[in-house]
This record gives structure tokens, C-alpha cells and sequence, in this order.
């Protein structure tokens, strides 16, 4: 028997962010590895329309939670949806669930923020700062709180190459910060933002390193630990292969080359790709509630999830092996055929985005208007190309994030724990993983079904006969044209005419005369 999944037996934990994509798979788990859990509070708010229930009910019969169920049927009873809104001060829960969360919470995880690279900095503070300074000070009044985990990210230091599990101070206390966006308005807060984040590529690794400062500071009494992921990705093994369901991290643009729309990125193809999947995260993060409260350490800990330093996989080498598995699995209606290039030059990277992605979005509006249609693809172009622009940062550079903790953690499990609770990256075979990320993101996201792949092969396979079409009508026209307008384009044509005549006469001539 797993001791760390006999540790959450019984237990009433409490999960912010349940309704995002870790937060999913770290139910997921403890529903399955510990069907003997007491409850599990879910902090949420209502959304696009659904009632907090209906969310719950969308989330469990969603495929992700199908084992789960087996295990344990009754997880619709093991869960309690608490209405909340992290961006209130008072993080707008009630008195009565107060009172419940208060008194009955055993564990804490703490996943919930924005990931947005370029959200406001006052909404970013809220949420990544103070939010998670409400969270702490309603744990201290948790009389059976045994740990609180904070879920931070590997690039909350980005603005250093080697970084250690420790929490490096912001040069502006996070306490300044939470009271000058109660005051500022927005004008001034956009003004002060590139002073405030120096370095920082953007306001969410700058908010998730002041959330971090705040757990240091606030989080003195309580047993905290904190636990750095680097870009989560696709589950590896649990509870299947694959499973994805939103575009941050890679998946958005895996997408947007599978689909054709991005055929270069400004990227540099030996930068380590620091990819972790979603379930060794979870893995990771389990344990390490077990062992807060059961060592109850001195001192609180930091984690790094990371993959690069154990078992690096590169830019180059993932975006070869997107390319090759689009080749068995395509995507279906393709606008282009995919073929990427990663280029580390900027001027390479602009004469691709004229070629590759401005000119056959206005010439395929150009279609559209002849056809009587709407026009849509310098649009969606231009939102692509920006949102490309927001993560170059983090494809053309490497960083090292030391795993001190996180090994002496692997140290500590038992053999058991290690199998059912495997946070070791290096039993990870990247050109394996990567496929089934594609396919994963072909069946849980773009819901295509797998039946229509020879379909999508043959669409893709008219996409290169039109390619190669177009691309021979282009040079006859060019051609034609230069030869109407340049002497020397004449003389350079009838050179080549006479060379490739003078050329077949000569073998003309033996065949002539052996007759
Ligand atoms: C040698 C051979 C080679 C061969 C070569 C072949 C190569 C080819 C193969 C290529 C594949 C392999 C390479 C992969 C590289 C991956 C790099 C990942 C780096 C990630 C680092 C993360 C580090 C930090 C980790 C963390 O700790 S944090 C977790 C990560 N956090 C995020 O990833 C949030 C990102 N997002 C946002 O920050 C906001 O989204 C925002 C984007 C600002 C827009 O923001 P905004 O303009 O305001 O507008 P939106 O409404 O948000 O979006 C507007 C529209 O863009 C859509 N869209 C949102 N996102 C994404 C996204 N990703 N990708 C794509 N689209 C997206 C959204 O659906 C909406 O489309 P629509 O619905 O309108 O049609
Ligand atoms: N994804 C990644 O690549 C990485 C993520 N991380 C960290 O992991 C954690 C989880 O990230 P991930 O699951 O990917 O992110 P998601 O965006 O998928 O999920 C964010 C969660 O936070 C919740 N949330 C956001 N705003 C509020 C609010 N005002 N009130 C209540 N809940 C709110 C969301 O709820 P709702 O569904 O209602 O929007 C959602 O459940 C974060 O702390 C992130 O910093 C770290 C490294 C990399």
C-alpha cells in the first residue's frame, strides 16, 4: 500500500483552481489513488454562463475522470463546490462555507492564478499576490491544517540563467505593491509597469515571484511548501497518454503548425524546451504534501519540476518531432500544409513572416472577398503572430533550475510510492511523449475524430499539388514579366536556350552516327 495515498485517506483537502489544468489532474489522483479521502473543497466561481454545480458535473464527466470513477463512484459526494471569486478582497465566500473551510481543512493546494503573460499588473496582483495573502491568513485559522502547498512556476526568477530552490527577494515588498494597486488607477499602473518588472519578460512571472514573497512572509507559522513547475504539458502515463485541454504552454502553437497557419518561429532550436508533463506536477505536488505534514521541516521548501537538468529535450528537436508525427497524424482541414522553420535571426524570422504567413492570409482574403465571404485570416494572423511574440521569450533561452529537494523527495518514497506517485523525469521518452501530446491534442481538443485521418492525409496531399502549382505559375509570371522588361534577363534566357540545345545535339551526334 502507498503510504502517501494512505496519507490523504480520510483526509478534507482544499484545492483553489480545481476548474484549470492541473488543478483537474491533481483531483483526478487523489480521487484514484485515495477513494477513502474525506472531501475535497473546490473553490470556484461561476462562468461562461454555468452554475458552479453545473462546472463540477461538465469536469467529472469529462474523460480525464472515468478511472476515477471506477475507483471511486462516489466522487460527485466527495466534492464540495464552494463559491468563491479570488479577485475580491474578501475572496466573496460566504460566512457558513468560511466557517466549513476553516474548521474542517486538513491540506491546502493552492493552484489558482492567471497565466496570462500580458494581463493587467492590478489584475495580476489580485489574483497571484493577494489572493494568495487572503488564502494564508484564512489557513493560520485552520486549527487542522497540516500543509499548505503554493503552486508557484519555475519562471518566477526567469530573469536569472541558474536558479536555486530558494525564494530571491523582488526589489519592491510585495505589501507596497498590494496597497499602491488599491489606490493607483489604471493610467499610472500601465505607466509604472515596465519600472516595476525590470527584468521580468511579464507581469506573471513578475506577480507569481511576488506571490512567492508572500508565502515566505506571511506563511512563517504554517508548514508551506512551495512547488516550481517549468511549462506543463500533456500527461505523460495517468490517467492516459496525452490528455490536454487548453492552449497555454506549447498546445496552442503545436496547434497553429498542425493546422498550418505558423510556418516559422523565431526560436532557438538548441534552447532547452524545460516541458513537464501535467502528471509528473501532480506527482511531485502530492508528495510533497505528504511530506510538509509529515516531516513538518524547519525551513519551507521549494521544489523545481523540471525536466531540463535530468533529461533535456530542445526546441529543435521537439519541433522535428511535431513536424514528423503530422505526418501519421494530421490534423484535419489543414489551410496549409505544416512545415515549420525555427530561425534564432530576426531578419530570417521577418522575411519568413512576409512569405509564409502575411502573404497567403491577404491573398486567401482575397479569395474570400471574390467568393462573397467575410475575410478572416490577416485577423487571425495578426492575434497569432502576437501571441507568438509573447512566448519568443521563453524559446530562445535555457535556463538551470537545480532539483536539490526534489531528489532528496524521490529519496524519501518508498518503492511503492515511487511507482504509483513517479515524479522522475528521466524514465521520460520525449519522441514517445511528444506524439501522444499531438495526438492528444488532436482527440481532447480539436475533438477530430481518428477515422477522418486518411481524409486529412489526402486534403494535405492537394495542398501540396496546389503549393507546388502556385509556386510554378508564380515563377512562369515573374519570368515573363522580367523577360518583357530586361534585356538582360533576354540574353541570360537565350543563353541558357542555345546551352541546353548545344547540350542534347552533343549527345545527339554519337547516336547519328553509330546509325
Ligand atoms: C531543426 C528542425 C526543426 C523543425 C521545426 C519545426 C517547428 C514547429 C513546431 C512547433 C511546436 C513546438 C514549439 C512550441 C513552442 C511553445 C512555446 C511555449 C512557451 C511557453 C512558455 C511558458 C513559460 C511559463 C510557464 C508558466 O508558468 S505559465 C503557463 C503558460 N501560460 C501561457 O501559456 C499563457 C499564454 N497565453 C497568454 O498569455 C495570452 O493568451 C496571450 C498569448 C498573451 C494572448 O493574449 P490576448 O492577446 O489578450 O488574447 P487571448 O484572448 O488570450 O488570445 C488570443 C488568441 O490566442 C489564442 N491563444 C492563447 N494562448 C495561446 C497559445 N499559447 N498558443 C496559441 N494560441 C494561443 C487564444 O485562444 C485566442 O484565440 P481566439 O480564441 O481568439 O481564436
Ligand atoms: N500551465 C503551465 O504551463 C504552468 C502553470 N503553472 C502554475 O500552475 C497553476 C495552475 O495553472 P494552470 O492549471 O495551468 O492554469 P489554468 O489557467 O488552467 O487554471 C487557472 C485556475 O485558476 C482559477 N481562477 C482564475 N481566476 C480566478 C478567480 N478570480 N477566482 C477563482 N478562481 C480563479 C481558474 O478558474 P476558472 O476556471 O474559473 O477560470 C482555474 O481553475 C498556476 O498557479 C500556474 O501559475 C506553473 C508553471 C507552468
Amino acid at each position: 500500500m502507498s503510504t502517501i495515498a494512505a496519507f490523504y485517506g480520510g483526509k478534507s483537502i482544499l484545492i483553489t483552481g480545481a476548474t484549470g489544468f492541473l488543478g483537474k489532474v491533481l483531483m483526478e489522483k487523489l480521487f484514484r489513488t485515495s477513494p477513502d479521502l474525506k472531501v475535497i473543497y473546490i473553490l470556484v466561481r461561476p462562468k461562461a454562463g454555468q452554475t458552479l454545480q453545473q462546472r463540477v458535473v461538465q469536469i467529472l464527466n469529462s474523460k480525464l475522470f472515468e478511472k476515477a470513477k471506477e475507483v471511486c463512484p462516489n466522487v460527485h459526494e466527495k466534492i464540495r463546490a464552494v463559491y468563491a471569486d479570488l479577485n475580491q478582497n474578501d475572496l466573496a465566500i460566504s460566512k457558513g462555507d468560511m466557517q466549513e473551510l476553516l474548521s474542517c481543512t486538513n491540506i491546502v493546494f493552492h493552484c489558482a492564478a492567471t497565466v496570462r503573460f500580458n494581463d493587467h499588473l492590478r489584475h495580476a496582483v489580485q489574483l497571484n499576490v493577494t489572493a494568495t495573502q487572503k488564502l494564508l491568513l484564512m489557513a493560520s485559522q485552520m486549527p487542522k491544517l497540516e500543509a499548505f502547498i503554493h503552486i508557484s512556476t519555475a519562471f518566477s526568477n526567469c530573469n536569472l540563467k541558474h536558479i536555486d530552490e530558494v525564494i530571491y527577494p523582488c526589489p519592491v515588498e510585495p505589501k507596497k505593491i498590494i496597497d499602491s494597486m488599491e489606490w493607483l488607477d489604471d493610467a499610472i499602473i500601465d505607466e509604472i509597469t515596465p519600472k516595476l518588472i525590470g527584468d521580468q519578460p511579464n507581469t506573471y512571472t513578475y506577480t507569481k515571484a511576488l506571490g512567492e514573497m508572500v508565502v515566505q512572509q506571511e506563511g512563517g507559522n504554517l508548514n508551506v511548501a512551495i512547488v516550481r513547475p517549468s511549462i506543463v504539458g500533456a500527461t505523460w502515463q495517468e490517467p492516459f497518454p496525452g490528455w490536454v485541454d487548453n492552449l497555454n504552454g506549447p498546445s496552442g502553437l503545436i496547434i497553429a503548425t498542425g493546422k498550418g497557419f505558423l510556418r516559422a518561429l523565431r526560436a532557438t532550436p538548441m534552447a532547452v524546451a524545460d516541458v513537464i508533463p501535467v502528471d509528473i506536477v501532480v506527482n511531485l505536488t502530492l508528495a510533497v504534501g505528504w511530506y510538509t505534514a509529515v516531516q513538518r521541516p524547519k525551513s519551507t521548501l521549494i521544489y523545481h519540476c523540471t525536466s531540463g537538468n535530468l533529461n533535456p529535450c530542445y526546441w529543435g528537436k521537439m519541433g522535428f518531432q511535431v513536424l514528423a508525427t503530422f505526418e501519421k497524424i494530421p490534423f484535419e482541414r489543414a489551410f496549409r500544409r505544416p512545415n515549420a522553420d525555427l530561425t534564432s535571426n530576426t531578419f530570417t524570422t521577418q522575411y519568413w513572416n512576409a512569405v509564409s504567413h502575411w502573404a497567403p492570409a491577404i491573398i486567401y482574403d482575397f479569395y474570400l472577398r471574390l467568393t462573397g465571404r467575410k475575410p478572416r485570416m490577416t485577423k487571425l494572423m495578426n492575434r497569432l503572430l502576437r501571441t507568438v511574440s509573447m512566448l519568443e521569450y521563453f524559446i530562445n533561452r535555457s535556463w538551470e533550475w537545480s532539483t536539490c529537494n526534489t531528489e532528496m523527495l524521490m529519496s524519501k518514497l518508498s518503492p511503492e510510492d515511487q511507482r504509483v506517485f513517479n515524479f522522475d523525469v528521466r524514465q521520460l521518452n520525449w519522441l514517445e511523449y511528444i506524439e501522444n501530446y499531438v495526438l492528444g491534442i488532436k482527440k481532447y481538443l480539436l475533438k477530430e475524430d481518428m477515422a477522418g485521418i486518411p481524409e486529412a492525409k489526402q486534403h494535405l496531399k492537394r495542398l501540396r499539388n496546389i503549393h507546388y502549382l502556385f509556386n510554378t505559375a508564380l515563377f512562369l509570371i515573374a519570368w515573363r514579366l522580367l523577360m518583357a522588361r530586361s534585356q538582360m534577363a533576354r540574353n541570360v534566357w537565350f543563353f541558357i536556350v542555345s546551352f541546353c540545345y548545344k547540350f542534347l545535339s552533343y549527345f545527339r551526334a554519337p547516336r547519328t552516327l553509330k546509325i
